[in-house]
């Protein structure tokens, strides 16, 4: 990547659904809480009153961030009003909403075969502090080519890389990108594919950390 190496980034679990698995969180000394909100085609979403509820196991230094998919106005609102400190955006981005937001945005930019950053106003360039890297399909386990990353420029915003991650291949990946945070959710899911698994979550991190 242009513009700096980051060999122990930090870490971002995504698709919280229950308290248990905010417990984790705070026994690993994870930095980002990942909830996945008005979307009920993933087995992750959960209401804005069960994220807050299990938000309520989180420690205060843990930053919870919003994950919608072309979220419109009234639900930029609903966030912003129920204390997420940041919002990602998969999909369509509503400047209107988000123009009136003061919520910071993660930018979540899939990636197929090449990434092609976006043009915004400074304004809601301004609102975003940082990007997304995430495979084709969100929250599908779902690798891209790494590599990729090497061609963008920071502009002083966060990178994040999602996508497929595990505790099999996340320190290659931070090896190959250099993120300031790396998100996982399907890599450290129970088998069952509800909830997170503690085992796991513990892989994750020491490969992360290199303990
Ligand atoms: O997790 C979902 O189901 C989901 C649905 C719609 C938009 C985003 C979603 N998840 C976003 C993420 O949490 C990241 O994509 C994720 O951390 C990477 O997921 P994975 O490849 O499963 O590790």
């Amino acid at each position: 990547m242009a513009g700096g190496v980051n060999l122990e980034p930090q870490i971002k679990i995504c698709g919280l659904v229950n308290d248990e698995d905010a417990r984790l969180l705070v026994k690993y000394k994870i930095q980002y809480a990942g909830f996945v909100l008005f979307y009920p085609k993933s087995k992750r979403c959960v209401s804005i009153d069960q994220a807050r509820e299990i938000m309520k196991n989180l420690s205060p230094e843990i930053k919870t961030v919003a994950v919608t998919v072309s979220p419109a106005k009234s639900q930029i609102e609903e966030i912003e009003r129920a204390g997420f400190d940041l919002i990602q955006i998969h999909g369509t981005m509503d400047m209107e909403g988000l123009e009136h937001s003061s919520i910071p945005i993660l930018r979540a930019v899939n990636v197929d075969t090449q990434i092609q950053m976006e043009k915004f106003t400074k304004h809601i360039e301004d609102k975003i502090s940082g990007y997304v890297f995430d495979g084709k399909n969100p929250g599908n386990g779902e690798k891209f080519d790494w590599a990729l990353l090497d061609t963008i420029v920071k502009h002083n915003k966060k990178i994040m890389l999602a996508g497929g991650l595990n505790a099999d291949n996340v320190r290659r990946a931070i090896e190959t990108a250099s993120p300031d945070i790396v998100d996982v959710s399907s890599g450290v899911e129970k088998d069952c594919g509800i909830g997170k698994e503690e085992s796991k979550i513990k892989a994750f991190v020491k490969a992360v950390r290199n303990q």
